[in-house]
């Protein structure tokens, strides 16, 4: 498999405290990673940072799909190829179909493109049932999967999950799981931030461990 993303290094310290400090880090095109480590070691840090939504510590660039970037001031053509999705995802209190779609008329799309999209993302993601249903009102599963929509509608290369099923059970957590493969079959890379056993045990995810500051690679 090619790299869609390689980074020499990538440092994150809190004063004293090294959270990571990696080298030669890369992201396959196309594959799923799930991303252990105990609470606190760092996982959704680093997610935050590849999304540009935390500064690395150190200037750090990027190898993303053919093009040299840094990460900070984090880059266009970043944001418009990798999208993170919260553990406890925001909702605008608009409606269902309108938190779909929001970033594609943040992108300046409208009309019955944006329409036919978000339709087809909604009834992926089994929300359709829910568009007139208050989006602020949604359970936690459901949120989830009002947020994996809206990220799916972006096209993104890399989508950063960061639990996605924390906090969730039963069928409701089997749902969100069972979108995960479908991402990953549409070429997209998925790197989640997990403790759940299931979806590290998803056929052929791959996996890493943050510990002590350094990537383990795990088969
Ligand atoms: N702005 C900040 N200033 C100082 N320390 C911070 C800051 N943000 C996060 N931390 C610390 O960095 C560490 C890593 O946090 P992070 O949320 O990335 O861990 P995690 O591996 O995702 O944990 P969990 O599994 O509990 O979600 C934690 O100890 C946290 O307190």
């Amino acid at each position: 498999m090619t790299a869609l993303l390689a980074i020499d290094r990538l440092r994150k310290a809190y004063g004293q405290r090294v959270l990571f400090d990696l080298h030669n880090f890369a992201l396959d095109a196309g594959a799923a990673y799930v991303l252990t480590g105990v609470n606190g070691a760092g996982k959704s840090t680093l997610l935050r940072v590849l999304a540009g939504l935390d500064a690395p510590s150190e200037p750090a660039h990027v190898r993303f799909h053919g093009s040299t970037l840094p990460l900070h001031p984090y880059p266009r053509q970043l944001r418009q190829h990798i999208v993170y999705v919260h553990q406890d995802p925001i909702m605008f209190s608009t409606s269902v179909p309108h938190n779909v779609g929001y970033g594609l008329l943040a992108r300046g799309l409208h009309g019955d493109e944006v329409r036919e999209t978000v339709e087809q993302a909604m009834a992926w993601a089994g929300v359709a049932h829910l568009r007139d249903s208050d989006p602020t009102r949604l359970s936690g599963g459901e949120k989830q999967r009002v947020a994996l929509a809206r990220a799916k509608v972006l096209e993104p290369r890399l989508l950063l999950l960061d639990e996605p099923t924390a906090n969730l059970d039963g069928p409701a957590r089997e749902q969100v799981i069972a979108l995960i493969p479908t991402l990953v079959a549409e070429g997209r890379t998925v790197v989640m931030a997990c403790h759940d056993r299931d979806l590290i045990g998803l056929p052929g995810i791959r996996r890493l461990k943050l510990r002590d500051g350094l990537l383990e690679s795990r088969t």
